[in-house]
């Protein structure tokens, strides 16, 4: 049986928070080679998109050869013996090559345009899939609001620039090359100067894109800071009325929002610094070679046709140089996008799943424990046993354990109540068991094999949960419930299975919906209150008829005669299901054949109720004070009467107290 863990994975990025300088190990060419493996599917279209925007910088170049050749050759005939065919000729040729730039140019949108929203899809259905894999540490670190920036906002960014800003960043640079490198090679000394005008456009980009770099990286950030607040203050809106601090919440928003707003503006300031320059020094440059040019053609060291050609190309190359700011600022910002990207998909799962030949064989299907456990893959002796060896447990960036040494064996076919003070780490130790978190140390065994040496997959599809605060998501209640039932089952198995899991669960009232098991609930649909909510999670829980069952008090918002009800059902389904059920009322406790009792994350006690209340004076404690609280707060879990007039209609009869 192996017992050593697989290595551990390289540790999670720092804190996103603290994420606001980028990189500095990587340059900008470097960064965006990573979208490399998103971008070779698309990069024939591309690469064809590419050549149709250089062809068409290039017919716009040979524009003014041929206005240089008409001016010097059919125009320079005189007025009365004009080279008729040669002027056709020459409009001729201005005219195709103008029909051929925006025939180039409009291939080259077409082109470009299907790789541009792929790839942005890609990479965005790649980010989802790795936040999916991500453990639970990881999106306990990050912020809602930077993922949901970094998902939508940078790839928006990014698709944009893939359709536009990346092409046009090639063909400005291009064109502003040849054009320069044609007035040199053909205007002499005209060409040199306008080249002279190159140096200071060098140095004011660079210490653009030094200066842009870091305010892009920070304007990201914040919209991300921003998003992060617009969801915790939607989420937390009950809270927020509740308390009257909705106004503490518009006030953290329009700082956030403000600050937002000035790193835009400065953004914007040092864009507009960067135009205003690649506007104003080939200006200036052009006002040189006017005079320049003129004195050279009065000497007769230039023609006229040579004048019409400079000036022409000088007209050409401007655009681009002009577009050479705005595609620079495009590419600076998504230089940030990429980084940002790869921060979340560098983060490493250290949850590995064993290598193959690492791998125990899969444990027993979702057949109860132990009398179906499959004989070839589970020892008889331990099939369907959970055991918590010598287990330690500390969260990350934490100074001391929150488990220490816990033996625990919740035996095959029995239900083990978990109790203890509040911190003393129950929930805690029920994440260990579905793997939701791995050991610090020692081991946690299912059927006598380490859970580390079973993949995810095995492990989760054989032991289902149930929290406290049920997530439901936006879906219709059949889809809730059968979250974690597999979707090859039969239909009539499938439909057999959400009714007894409704009907263990007490959610009867979800046949009473307006449209029955197919309405909507979640964000976006009906509300729900605390005590449905969590009986549709505890039938989902039930409806993935685990091997593993655990509960983490998941009968908390349930009123007393509806727990009740529950518990007389549950109590059946367990007996054919190892359960692990955390408890915070006695009742919760009756359910149990066995109690652990949790100290300050170290198991003290295990026995049944009885036999604890007469040996454990902890147990005593943690029951009174469990009582007491219930008695003061009977109607703590009362929710369905008061918060959802759905739910009183809804209701039916005998579930309600
Ligand atoms: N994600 C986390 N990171 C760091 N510490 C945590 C994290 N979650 C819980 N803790 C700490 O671990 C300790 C045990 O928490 P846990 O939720 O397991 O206790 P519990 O017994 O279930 O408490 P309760 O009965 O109040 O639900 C607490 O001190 C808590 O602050």
């Amino acid at each position: 049986m192996p017992t050593t863990p697989p290595s551990p994975a390289p540790a999670l990025p720092d804190d996103p928070r603290n994420v606001s300088t980028p990189p500095a190990d990587l340059s900008t060419f470097g960064s965006v080679r990573r979208l490399y493996p998103f971008v070779r599917p698309a990069l024939p279209r591309l690469v064809g998109g590419l050549l149709s925007a250089l062809g068409a910088s290039l017919a716009a170049l040979m524009i003014p050869q041929a206005l240089k050749w008409a001016v010097n050759g059919p125009l320079a005939a005189g007025a009365l013996e004009r080279d008729w065919r040669g002027l056709a000729i020459a409009v001729g040729l201005v005219l195709v090559l103008g029909l051929g730039e925006a025939g180039l140019i409009l291939l080259r949108r077409t082109l470009v345009m299907f790789p541009g929203t792929r790839v942005e899809a890609e990479m965005r259905m790649a980010l989802f899939r790795h936040l999916q894999d991500l453990p639970i540490a990881f999106h306990d670190r990050w912020p809602g609001g930077q993922l949901l920036s970094r998902i939508m906002g940078d790839l928006g960014l990014l698709r944009r620039w893939l359709i536009f800003g990346v092409l046009q960043l090639v063909v400005s640079i291009t064109t502003v090359v040849v054009g320069v490198g044609i007035l040199v090679a053909s205007a002499g000394w005209l060409g040199l100067v306008y080249l002279a005008g190159a140096i200071p456009v060098v140095v004011i980009v660079f210490r653009f894109s030094r200066k842009y770099r870091l305010i892009s990286r920070l304007s990201q950030d914040q919209s991300g800071d921003l998003a992060t607040t617009v969801e915790e203050s939607v989420h937390g809106i009950r809270v927020l009325k509740a308390f009257g601090r909705g106004r503490d919440a518009l006030e953290t928003f329009t700082g956030q929002a403000d600050e937002l707003r000035r790193t835009e503006m400065r953004k914007a300031s040092v864009d507009a610094g960067l135009m205003t320059s690649l506007t104003l020094i080939p200006e200036v440059t052009i006002a040189v070679c006017v005079v320049l040019g003129t004195l050279l053609a009065a000497d007769g060291q230039v023609t006229v046709g040579d004048l019409v050609m400079f000036f022409a190309t000088t007209a050409v190359i401007n655009g681009p140089v002009v577009d050479l700011g705005m595609t620079l600022s495009m590419t600076l910002n998504a230089r940030t996008a990429v980084d940002r990207y790869f921060e979340v998909m560098d983060a490493r799962n250290p949850l590995t799943d064993p290598a193959q030949d690492d791998a125990a064989p899969a444990p027993a299907d979702s057949a109860p424990a132990p009398a179906t456990a499959d004989p070839a893959t589970a020892d008889p002796a331990t099939a369907g046993t959970v055991e918590l060896r010598d287990v330690t447990f500390r969260y990350e960036d934490a100074e001391r354990p929150v488990l220490e040494h816990v033996h625990l064996v919740l035996p095959a076919g029995t239900t083990t109540a978990l109790v203890g003070l509040t911190g003393s780490g129950k929930s805690t130790l029920a994440m260990l068991v579905p793997r939701l978190f791995d050991v610090t140390d020692g081991e946690v065994l299912l059927d006598g094999v380490d859970v580390r040496h079973r993949t995810r997959a095995q492990v989760r599809a054989a032991i289902a949960v149930a929290f406290e605060d049920p997530t439901l998501f936006s879906a219709s209640v059949r889809e809730n419930v059968l979250l974690g039932v597999p979707d090859e089952l039969a239909a009539d198995e499938r439909e057999a299975r959400l009714h007894e899991a409704l009907e263990v669960a007490q959610a009867r009232f979800a046949a009473e919906l307006p449209q029955g098991v197919e309405t909507r609930i979640g964000e976006e649909g009906l509300s729900l209150s605390g005590g449905q909510r969590q009986r549709l999670a505890l039938a989902r829980a039930v409806a993935a008829r685990p091997r593993v069952l655990v509960l983490d008090d998941p009968l908390s918002a349930l009123d007393v005669a509806t727990e009740e009800a529950v518990t007389e059902r549950l109590r059946d389904v367990l007996r054919t299901t190892t359960s692990l059920v955390i408890a915070h009322r006695p009742s919760t406790v009756a359910l149990a054949d066995r109690v652990a009792v949790l100290r300050d994350g170290r198991i003290t006690a295990v026995g049944t109720h009885s036999e604890l209340l007469a040996t454990d004076p902890h147990y005593r404690h943690i029951i009174s004070s469990l009582e007491e609280d219930y008695a003061a707060h009977p109607h703590d879990g009362d929710l369905d009467d008061v918060e959802d007039v759905t739910a009183e209609l809804t209701e039916p009869e005998e579930a309600r107290p």
